[in-house]
């Protein structure tokens, strides 16, 4: 009795310890393959287009058969986003605001994520998102690479001629101080991110979002030494211009409210703070939304001391700069809005998030011409505008140049579509590349004043909609995907924003925004629906031919 007694112990002591052994693999064979898929992070595009490179031209202009991209180049993979958020948490960790354990519980959730299913790649692999555009022209490129005909055929180009002759590399007339010596040749390899992302642009969109360039364009406006940083003119806020060794440029702006502030109710939209958060989701959200008219923005914890005081040769800025009671660098400049002592913008003591925008080719390149929007608010505190007063506003636009033609007040509309989502008030104007004329696509710029508030939508943004039922067929049909729960919009913004190196010090927008955007994207197809209801050319057809 006794000694089977002890065998049945024996034999049930064998089973668990088998069991604990099989735990223990099968617990090692998760961790494992966790690890290895920390490098394989969901990117933009899936499958790029190689294009090919022109032989023997030399920058000043762009040719029609060059291009940005290089199928050399890979997409940015996780360790570069890894490095950021490295970079971030070490100096959050400095600023004392996140501890290291919060930090890699995060990148932990990433890697996490990772591993799941991805369904922002699947939103970029629907057919919505892929349509064929027509092979750009000579015309259809905004800027070309001269031939070196033509930089002979033209007067002071010996000196270019002697380079070329030598096959030598491109010279800076004027070597400054902290520049690089320029090593760019016709070989768009040599190019730095910002020329390619330059040489890239076309008539209808500002970027491919599937050009490995893209990739390269944002981790170098997140990591590129800042050699110097001035005050931007133009417009109301402070913003900066910094500038990188390699000659390329970056519009600045600063982080001036904590991410979960709400715009105060009271306060008119033209008096509304910028955030440097809104910059960054609204480039998000326009490639989401598959328009790519945003210059792409990228987020940045800065040294406030090191990469602005220190290296500003703007003495109106430099002037502004103090140390606030409590020990912190601050800064307010000099503009028309908030530059003052009493609305500084200040380090932690150090540390300053910032949001940085690819510029957009000089004016003297490529000049842009503004453009007042119809639908413009009156910006003023008692005056309504004339299409705040008058439902059949649309029906004079419709009839008035450039709207009256071509793809403009489908244009007007999407830009109207995007601005609802952000809940941005503030597009008064927008812009266009003048060598285009108006066959060409909208940018849009200056978004600093969306995603105010979350808990409230602003109807009157989606007037020109309302007011004109117009809409693009592709914008409509990628509007109804991104209802779906396979491609729901929040999910595929929250995925997008987390490959933003700010991410890793907190989302960039909190979920309140983020489920704002599933409301106000039923709102808008609730009022493309009424439409549809009441007048039958609701449909601008974009995708005639296609499948
Ligand atoms: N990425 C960019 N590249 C080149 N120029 C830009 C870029 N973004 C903005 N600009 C130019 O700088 C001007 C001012 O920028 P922005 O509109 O963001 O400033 P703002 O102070 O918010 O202006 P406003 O007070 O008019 O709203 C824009 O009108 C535009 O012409
Ligand atoms: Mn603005």
């Amino acid at each position: 009795m006794r000694q089977n007694l002890g065998r049945s112990t024996r034999s049930i002591y064998l089973g668990l310890a088998c069991l604990s052994l099989t735990l223990h693999l099968l617990l090692a064979f998760f961790c494992l393959s966790v690890l290895q898929t920390a490098c394989v992070l969901p990117t933009s595009s899936s499958s790029s287009k190689p294009r090919t490179d022109t032989q023997g031209h030399q920058f000043v202009v762009r040719s029609s058969s060059s291009s940005a991209a290089s199928s050399s180049h890979k997409l940015p993979t996780s360790p570069q986003i890894d490095e950021h958020h490295k970079l971030n948490s070490n100096m959050l960790h400095h600023r004392g605001r996140l501890s290291l354990n919060e930090s890699t519980e995060r990148k932990q959730k990433l890697i996490l994520k990772v591993k799941g299913h991805s369904k922002l790649e699947a939103l970029f692999k629907h057919p919505l998102y892929n349509l064929p555009y027509p092979e750009p022209q000579e015309d259809d490129w905004l800027l070309r690479v001269k031939t070196n005909e033509e930089v002979r055929d033209t007067s002071e180009e010996d000196e270019w001629e002697d380079d070329l002759n030598n096959d030598s590399k491109w010279q800076s007339a004027s070597e400054e101080e902290g520049y690089d010596k320029i090593t760019w040749t016709s070989d768009v390899d040599t190019h730095p991110p910002w020329l390619r992302f330059h040489l890239g642009i076309t008539r209808w969109e500002l970027y491919n979002r599937k050009d490995p360039i893209l990739g390269h364009l944002t981790h170098y406006l997140a990591t590129q030494r800042i050699l110097g940083a001035v005050q931007k003119t133009g417009g109301t806020q402070l913003k900066l211009l910094v500038l990188f060794p390699n000659y390329g440029q970056a519009l600045v702006k600063p982080m001036r409210q904590p991410r979960d502030a709400e715009t105060d109710v009271n306060l008119f939209y033209f008096s509304d703070f910028e955030r440097h958060n809104a910059e960054i989701s609204a480039f998000h959200l326009d490639r989401l939304l598959g328009f790519n008219r945003i210059p792409p923005v990228v987020g940045r914890l800065i040294n406030i001391t090191t990469e602005i005081r220190e290296v500003t040769s703007d003495h109106r800025l430099s002037r502004t700069f103090f140390t606030s009671p409590v020990g912190n660098v601050c800064f307010y400049g000099q503009c028309e809005y908030y530059c003052s002592t009493e609305h500084p913008v200040c380090g932690q003591p150090h540390a300053l998030e910032v949001s940085l925008a690819a510029m957009l080719p000089d004016l003297s390149l490529a000049p842009r011409r503004s453009w007042r929007s119809p639908w413009r608010r009156s910006y003023s505190r008692t005056k309504l505008a004339k299409w705040e007063k008058d439902p059949t506003y649309c029906d004079t636009v419709k009839q008035t140049p450039p709207y009256s033609h071509g793809t403009r007040l489908v244009d007007l509309i999407d830009m109207a579509i995007l601005d609802f989502l952000m809940s941005n008030m503030d597009r008064h104007h927008y812009e266009t590349f003048e060598k285009f004329g108006n066959e060409t696509f909208l940018l849009h710029l200056d978004n600093g004043r969306g995603f105010g508030r979350h808990s409230q939508d602003e109807p009157s943004i989606l007037a020109p909609l309302q007011q004109c039922c117009r809409i693009r067929r592709s914008t409509l049909l990628r509007l109804r995907l991104l209802t779906r729960p396979g491609f729901r919009l929040s999910d595929v913004m929250r995925e997008s924003l987390a490959q933003d190196p700010l991410a890793g010090v907190a989302p960039l927008l909190s979920e309140p925004h983020l489920s704002a955007l599933d409301r106000r994207l039923a709102t808008i197809l609730q009022v493309v629906q009424t439409c549809q209801d009441q007048h039958s050319d609701v449909m601008y057809n974009d995708l005639e031919g296609y499948d």
